[in-house]
């Protein structure tokens, strides 16, 4: 820290990061001046421009404390939010990895990862927060009898015991490195959660803290239901954008200070400040919504093996079909894979029946919905008073209308894609920009009054599986049917006593849920996704696939006659044959093999850079002379640039999207390039008039 006397008074430099806009191109933070030493981590107000803004001091980079600046220059912090204890270095140290891997400014990750409210209150405010926060602690927990324990499975015993082997040695760093990642590879229903919850127990009792991350939190109440039971004499909070902003920041605070014992969490939790961390849990490591996707695009799965690593603690990451990603990992004996392969109860997974659409008999411009024997089949669950679970992964009544006259169809004004058809509402909704109008009663182009729906959506589904099955209590629970607040919790409660016999809905029901009633899953139409260019998609779709296919048979007692269909076109698709027999292994090897091949990820590294522009035209000409750029730099010899091409949505509210893939052999190899290179986008960009924005994102999800 470089001190210098001005008029009489001491002042102090300090580094304080500060969400200023990428475009600006400060991406470190920024000096200012203080009257007071000020730790690393303390949240100060300062001077931005013309604005006032909340930043944290940061700590002083390594071995760059020397680099003299001419203090004159220095604006001085406006004032200290003095009541709140200092981030750690640990927690910077974090953000500024973040920052860096993702190419975003270090003050922009630190700012969008505390509560936003932090950035509203002044010092006096914070401190009655402070206040209302400990009142709330002080009301002592419930006095709660002993939680009740089942008898661990042998399976869960065995991945126990090896868990506690890397719990204890990570209790002596001095002696062993810091412990490989647990990927905990468990069938659905092999009580992965169990493992979480005496996991946690065993570090709570040491008197750490524990961090568990769930893909999203308001889809698995039940999940919640069990942490809250088990640790009811301890201190848990939640932290997601779901809450109110004044309950997310009580949360954090508790977190930061040390008071609440367990943070359940979606991904921005992963940035919890957690003085005492002591154990991390990633339930269902694959799900996609890890991912963030604006903004920093950040992967909380990988944040979270990345804070295991430097804290030296363990981390668990759970699936019943893991990204290829961790699986490799483990193939390579980086992680340590922790099996459970057996369903609790011993009951068998339900049988898979691939239905080939082919076979049915064709009828001119009619698709049949539920083929003959799934029907049969749905009959039989009805009877015997089972559930079912019709899935279909696309809401609304249908993806387009059109008119038999003309050709005419429901396209959206802003977007390359089509408008949905909503029947309930009668509306025509654009899922990407949110476009809404009513049901023309005629063909806008030809006047013709005959307008049809094309295709089917969860809305139809439901309507006709009450044709088909009359009588039956037909329930749908997808995106629409929930957006009231509480509104799913009360639906998937009603599955859950018994009270519906056919449940319709999208992914939203095939993840996660412990259904105990359900003896049938079918996936109506899943082949859409077999077909895509995304390499990732096959791996969503077995990932999606084998989810449902564990929402069967959860009761052992009803395992053996529980059945996942799939009607298909293409019974053959290895991806369908490896579904049949559950075996992820197998899927899981023969798409790895593709992707070495391929040269894909994990074999290889990727970064999308995407550019918005007015027009395509605009859009390519500005990524051309980005890679044109980039082509010239030393560090492109290790990379390959691809040619720019429209993203699968191209247009969306009159933006139009395009994106070009940068490919790397290793990681280092794409961060030297991305580290040189997109500083000198921003001057780029100031050039190409008509570009709207540009943004990077490194290891992304969706291509
Ligand atoms: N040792 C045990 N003894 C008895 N019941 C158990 C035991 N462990 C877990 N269970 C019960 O088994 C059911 C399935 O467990 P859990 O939900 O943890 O499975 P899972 O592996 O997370 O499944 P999925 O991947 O499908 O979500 C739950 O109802 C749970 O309460
Ligand atoms: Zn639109």
């Amino acid at each position: 820290m470089t001190t210098t006397v001005t008029d009489t008074q001491v002042r102090v430099r300090v580094r304080v990061a500060v969400d200023a806009p990428q475009h600006s191109g400060l991406s470190e933070p920024l000096d200012y001046l203080s009257e007071r030493l000020l730790a690393p981590g303390t949240l100060v107000q300062v001077p931005l421009g013309k604005r006032e803004v909340t930043g944290v001091v940061w700590p002083h980079a390594e071995g760059a404390a020397g680099a003299e600046l001419d203090a004159s220059l220095l604006r001085p912090v406006s004032s200290v939010l003095d009541g709140l204890l200092p981030l750690s270095a640990s927690w910077c140290e974090l953000v500024s990895f973040a920052a860096h891997y993702y190419q975003r400014s270090v003050g922009e990750v630190a700012l969008s990862v505390l509560p936003p409210q932090l950035r509203l209150l002044d010092a006096a405010q914070l401190l009655a927060r402070l206040k209302r926060m400990t009142k709330w602690l002080a009301a002592p927990p419930e006095q709660v009898p002993e939680p009740m324990r089942p008898e661990l499975s042998g399976d869960q015993a065995e991945a126990l015991l090896q868990l506690d082997a890397a719990l204890a040695a990570a209790a002596h760093p001095e002696t062993a490195g810091p412990p490989a990642p647990v990927l905990l590879y468990g069938v659905t229903g092999s009580g992965k959660t169990e493992v979480y919850l005496r996991a946690a127990e065993h570090a709570l009792d040491r008197g750490q803290q524990v961090l568990v991350l769930v893909p999203e939190i308001n889809l698995t109440p039940q999940l919640e239901a069990r942490f809250n039971e088990r640790f009811a004499a301890h201190r848990i909070v939640s932290l997601h954008s779901g809450l109110t902003p004044a309950n997310r920041l009580r949360n954090w605070m508790a977190a930061h200070l040390g008071h609440a014992e367990l943070v359940l969490g979606t991904r921005l939790a992963v940035f919890a400040s957690m003085p005492r961390l002591g154990l991390i849990v990633v339930d269902e490591e694959h799900d996609p919504s890890y991912k963030q996707q604006e903004g920093a695009r950040y992967s909380a799965r990988d944040l979270a093996v990345y804070r295991a690593h430097q804290l030296r603690i363990p981390v668990l990451l759970g699936s019943a079909t893991p990204s290829l990603e961790s699986w490799q990992r483990a193939e390579e004996g980086r992680y340590q894979r922790l099996s459970l392969p057996r369903r609790i109860g011993g009951g068998a997974l339900p049988r898979v029946r691939l239905f080939d659409m082919n076979t049915l008999p064709r009828a001119k411009g009619v698709t049949t919905v539920i083929s003959p024997p799934l029907l049969d089949a749905l009959r039989e669950r009805l009877e015997r008073g089972e559930q079912s679970l019709v899935f279909l992964n696309r809401r609304g009544y249908a993806p387009v209308l059109h008119c038999t006259e003309c050709g005419w169809k429901s396209g959206c004004a802003h977007c390359s894609a089509w408008r949905v058809f909503h029947k309930l509402d009668r509306t025509l909704r654009c899922h990407h920009c949110g476009f809404t109008e009513r049901v023309p009663r005629a063909c806008p182009d030809c006047g013709n009054q005959d307008i049809a729906p094309l295709g089917r959506g969860t809305e139809r589904l439901e309507e006709q599986m009450a044709e088909l099955l009359p009588g039956a209590r037909v329930a749908r629970i997808d995106a629409d049917s929930t957006k009231l607040k509480g509104a799913l919790e009360t639906q998937l409660n009603a599955v859950h006593a018994g009270e519906v016999d056919v449940l319709v809905g999208t992914q939203m029901v095939a993840k996660g849920h412990d259904f105990r009633r359900i003896t049938l899953v079918a996936a109506v139409n899943p082949d859409g996704a077999l077909f895509t260019s995304d390499f990732r998609a096959p791996e969503r779709l077995f990932a999606l696939m084998m989810q449902a296919a564990g929402r069967a048979g959860r009761d052992a007692e009803a395992a053996a006659r529980s059945e996942m269909w799939v009607q298909t076109w293409h019974p053959l698709h290895p991806l369908y044959q490896s579904l049949r027999t559950h075996d992820y292994a197998a899927f899981a090897t023969s798409q790895l093999a593709e992707r070495r091949m391929a040269g894909l990820p994990p074999f290889a590294h990727l970064a999308l850079l995407r550019a918005d522009a007015r027009t395509p035209e605009l859009a390519k000409a500005f990524l051309q002379a980005a890679a044109d750029w980039a082509a010239a730099m030393p560090e492109a010899r290790q990379v390959t640039l691809y040619p720019p091409v429209p993203m699968s949505v191209a247009r969306v509210a009159n933006v139009e999207r395009m994106q070009m893939l940068v490919e790397a052999a290793s990681r280092g190899a794409l961060q030297r390039l991305l580290w040189h290179w997109l500083p000198e986008l921003h001057a780029l960009k100031r050039e190409h008039k008509g570009v709207l924005r540009w943004a990077v994102d490194v290891d992304p999800l969706a291509i």
